[in-house]
């Protein structure tokens, strides 16, 4: 079978009259490849024309991914709040840290580090609620490094739904047709069972529905589901969550109008059934979606936060300190994640019923 790769059009500046997407780009860890990637992604002429990037944190770190990059001669501007204009060349930073001048550590944990990866977060939240910008799209933190900075959420999805007061945040990975939502995500696998209940998978669903028409334009969408259990229980042999909580979580959607299909195996699934028409699968826990999902699509894949107000992508991949300041990361997936951006915020943009 074909590997599913990213089939996204460039997103059409025309869509909202002509308007470039305005992106708030977070630096995320600076002692990782955030800055990396993001400095490889914007210099991509293909990904340029359609947003208005601004990168969040600061530009002094950026600096010195940049040096080590040979970017030497690259112009950085630097502004003080997130601009309404910006120059034809170089890369504006909307520096976030009065000023100070953070040493950049290649490849360490450290807690200054996860500190300002969530000023930048915080800042770019903020100026998304509030309209001065379009999207964010956030380069990969460790989650040790918030943790030692003493925040106590475990990453950008349960902080940035926190922070915009939404109560039903689900993590989807994207690359092209390929779409996978998580009913749970961040939690150790021990609790994964206790956690999956008839009402969080009936929550998942409405939710991941309703992304997929909203955010993706599709207007009926048919979700696949997985099961928890190898060969989704095999009659209660091999578990019962199938048969007492999945199965009744998925009747009752069909009776409020979504189409979904399963309780499924979920090895056979994706094995077989990506190119079967389905819009998306939902996955009961973290690595049962991210695992196939990383293995088909790691260089482009897209981390897209649903369920909220805003516009939140990420690359796929998270800090890989032990590559970092080798020049050896690859940008694909945070390039598709500016993409993403873009073409989920024109979307709600186009489709958003006017004021009354
Ligand atoms: N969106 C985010 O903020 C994310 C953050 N993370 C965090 O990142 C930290 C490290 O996580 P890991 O599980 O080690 O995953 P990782 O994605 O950082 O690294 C996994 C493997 O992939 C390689 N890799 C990752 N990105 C690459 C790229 N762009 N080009 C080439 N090779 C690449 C790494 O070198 C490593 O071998 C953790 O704290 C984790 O929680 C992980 C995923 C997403
Ligand atoms: N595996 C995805 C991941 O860990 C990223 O989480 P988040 O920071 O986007 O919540």
């Amino acid at each position: 079978m074909a590997i599913q790769r990213p089939t996204y059009q460039r997103p059409d500046p025309s869509v909202s009259g002509n308007a470039r997407t305005r992106v708030a780009i977070t630096l995320g860890d600076p002692n990782g490849i955030g800055p990396e990637v993001l400095l490889k992604s914007l210099h991509d002429p293909h990904i340029a024309p359609s947003i208005a990037p601004v990168v969040v944190g600061s530009a002094h770190v950026l600096r010195q991914h940049a040096d080590v990059l040979g970017y030497s001669d690259l112009t950085i501007h630097t502004v003080d709040a997130m601009p309404d204009t910006l120059p034809d060349e170089g890369v504006t930073v909307w520096d976030v840290t009065d000023g100070a001048t953070p040493a950049v550590h290649f490849g360490e944990i450290t807690a200054e580090g996860g500190a300002l990866a969530m000023q930048a977060v915080e800042a770019a939240v903020d100026a998304c609620l509030d309209g001065r910008a379009d999207a964010m799209v956030t380069a990969p933190i460790s989650k040790d490094a918030i943790a030692q900075a003493g925040y106590t959420v475990p990453g950008h999805t349960e902080f940035i739904a926190q922070r915009t007061n939404s109560p039903r945040p689900m993590m989807m990975m994207v690359a092209g047709q390929l779409r996978v939502g998580l009913v749970t995500a961040h939690i150790p696998i021990a609790k994964v069972a206790d956690a999956l209940t008839e009402a969080v998978i009936g929550t998942k669903l409405e939710v991941l529905s309703a992304a997929l028409q909203r955010d993706f334009g599709i207007a009926e969408p048919h979700i696949a589901v997985l099961g928890l259990n190898p060969h989704a229980g095999d009659g209660g042999v091999l578990g019962m969550e199938e048969e007492t909580i999945i199965a009744p979580a998925l009747e009752r959607a069909r009776a409020n109008g979504i189409q979904v299909s399963g309780p499924l195996p979920a090895d056979g699934y994706f094995a077989t059934q990506l190119n079967s028409g389905y819009d998306a699968v939902l996955a009961m826990y973290h690595d049962q979606g991210l695992v196939p999902f990383k293995a088909l699509a790691f260089d482009r894949g897209v981390n897209f936060t649903a369920g909220l107000p805003i516009v939140r992508t990420s690359p796929d991949h998270g800090t890989a300190y032990g590559i970092a300041g080798k020049g050896m990361a690859l940008p694909g997936s945070m390039e598709s994640a500016l993409e993403v951006a873009a073409f989920t915020a024109q979307h709600r943009q186009a489709t958003a019923a006017p004021a009354q």
